[in-house]
């Protein structure tokens, strides 16, 4: 199943929970508009990004920005560098933010964008170029109280200042258009670790519930890059052990527990965790079914399908990925009693500190980082119960607490704005 068929299988399933209008669930769910390549239809945008390679040869990317939804807010959401972004997972992204942000209860809406690219192939030079025609082609499209995009796969603070920089010769300085911005440029402090604290503080919240904490609980990471690896962090400091991590250049695994300083030292130095020699190599393929208490799909979408769930020797899953787990995969693991917290709300950590940074940008004052860490941790405290409160009474696991919430969050919001034209 496609990312876009799973998040409307589990909007439909949170709708019929919350017994939702038909009308109002269709209008909920058809995304507010689509900015893609190739075709000019309504609120369909042509996004081709053509650019001269380092070597003066042309090369063309498509580009998109699908924006699902702002009842509660401007849209939100990050832009993903990928070869496999395509239109139907930038829809599936963009609606799961929808929803993400309400759980999060913060004033948003949801969008997604991407380029399907492979970013470790272009130059700094090429992936400014990149970065900047695209802009061009949707500045009309975001801004400060319309469209906040941000980093997600792929990109980062870099990407973020590029952005400004570009949307800024059309419209003026305007720093609070993108979130994730290097520090010098307004960023917050706090939100280069904010996804992976919020896993911290979701995981320690989702254990406590089951009388352990993180301390002593065996981990196993995929995707070590921004995500993955202030997870791995921040998990390590509070005494959790890391015995395997992934990235795209192989997998490790020391069941005594991995030392997370050193291996960071080594991936920035070596660009990935190949050659670490502080745990041996194993199967890429096999990271996932790796023996541990608590998995944590830091990277890539459908990783957990109805090919390995039956293997997973996981007790907890952390779905700090966007749509790490197949509804296929879903049902085998409810079956096997594993216990899986939700990407909308265990990875809001990123776009919670992003709406601090767009907060102090607007205010024109900057927090320090203490304010940025404790904030994150009242709003992830708040969503967890909010989240437990929504199983109990719609009588349903973590996911569908998650999707009633947002979901019923989303839906107040749009008949109280109305429906007059
Ligand atoms: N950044 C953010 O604030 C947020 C991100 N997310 C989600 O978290 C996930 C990770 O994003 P982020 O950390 O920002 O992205 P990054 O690009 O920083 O890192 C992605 C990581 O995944 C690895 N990876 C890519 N493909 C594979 C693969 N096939 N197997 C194993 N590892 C792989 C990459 O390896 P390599 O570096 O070697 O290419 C890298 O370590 C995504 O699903 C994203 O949507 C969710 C909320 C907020
Ligand atoms: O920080 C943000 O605005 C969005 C981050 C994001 O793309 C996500 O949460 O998936």
């Amino acid at each position: 199943m496609n990312a876009l068929a799973a998040t409307n299988r589990n909007f439909k399933l949170a709708t019929r929970l919350l017994g939702l209008d038909s009308k109002l669930e269709k209008s909920l769910l058809i995304p507010f508009r689509e900015i893609k390549a190739s075709s000019i239809v309504l609120y369909v945008y042509h996004v081709e990004c053509t650019i001269p390679k380092d070597d003066g040869s042309l090369v063309s990317y498509v580009g998109f920005r699908v924006q699902h939804d702002n009842a509660r807010g401007p849209m939100k959401g990050g832009i993903r560098y990928h070869p496999e972004v395509d239109p139907d997972e930038v829809n599936a992204l963009a609606q799961l933010m929808t929803w993400k942000t309400a759980v999060a209860n913060i004033p948003y809406g949801g969008a997604k964008g991407g380029i399907g690219c492979d970013p470790a192939e272009l130059s700094i030079s090429e992936l400014e170029r990149l970065t900047r025609v695209f802009t061009q082609k949707i500045h009309d499209l975001i801004g400060t109280h319309i469209d906040v995009p941000a980093p997600d796969m792929g990109t980062g603070p870099q990407t973020m200042a590029w952005i400004l920089d570009e949307y800024s010769k059309f419209h003026g300085y305007s720093p609070a258009v993108v979130t994730g911005k290097p520090i010098d440029l307004g960023g917050s402090l706090g939100r280069d670790a904010a996804t992976g604290r919020g896993v911290l503080i979701g995981t320690e919240a989702l254990l406590n519930e089951y009388g352990k904490s993180v301390s002593g609980q065996r981990f196993v990471i995929q995707g070590f890059g921004n995500v993955g690896s202030w997870a791995a962090q921040l998990i390590s400091e509070k005494g959790g052990k890391v015995v395997a991590v992934s990235d795209v250049t192989g997998a490790i695994k020391n069941s005594k527990g991995i030392d997370i300083p050193s291996l960071l030292k080594h991936s920035r130095e070596h660009k990935g965790l190949k050659g670490f020699d502080g745990a041996d190599p194993v199967d890429p393929n096999s990271i996932l079914v790796e023996d541990c208490d608590v998995l944590v799909p830091a990277a890539l979408g459908g990783v957990i399908n109805r090919e390995n769930a039956n293997e997973i020797k996981a007790k907890f899953i952390i779905e700090a990925a966007n749509h790490p787990t197949d509804p296929e995969a879903d049902e085998i693991l409810k079956k096997k009693g594993v216990v899986i917290l939700p990407d909308i709300y265990a990875n809001s950590g990123g776009v919670t500190v992003s709406y601090f940074e767009w907060v102090q940008n607007i205010q024109g004052f900057m927090w320090d980082e203490e304010k940025v860490n404790n904030e994150l941790k009242t709003y992830m405290t708040k969503a967890f119960k909010d989240v437990k409160d929504m199983c109990k009474t719609h009588e349903c696991d973590l996911r569908m607490g998650a999707f009633t919430l947002g979901v019923n969050r989303v839906a107040r919001a749009t008949i109280l704005r109305g429906w007059e034209a």
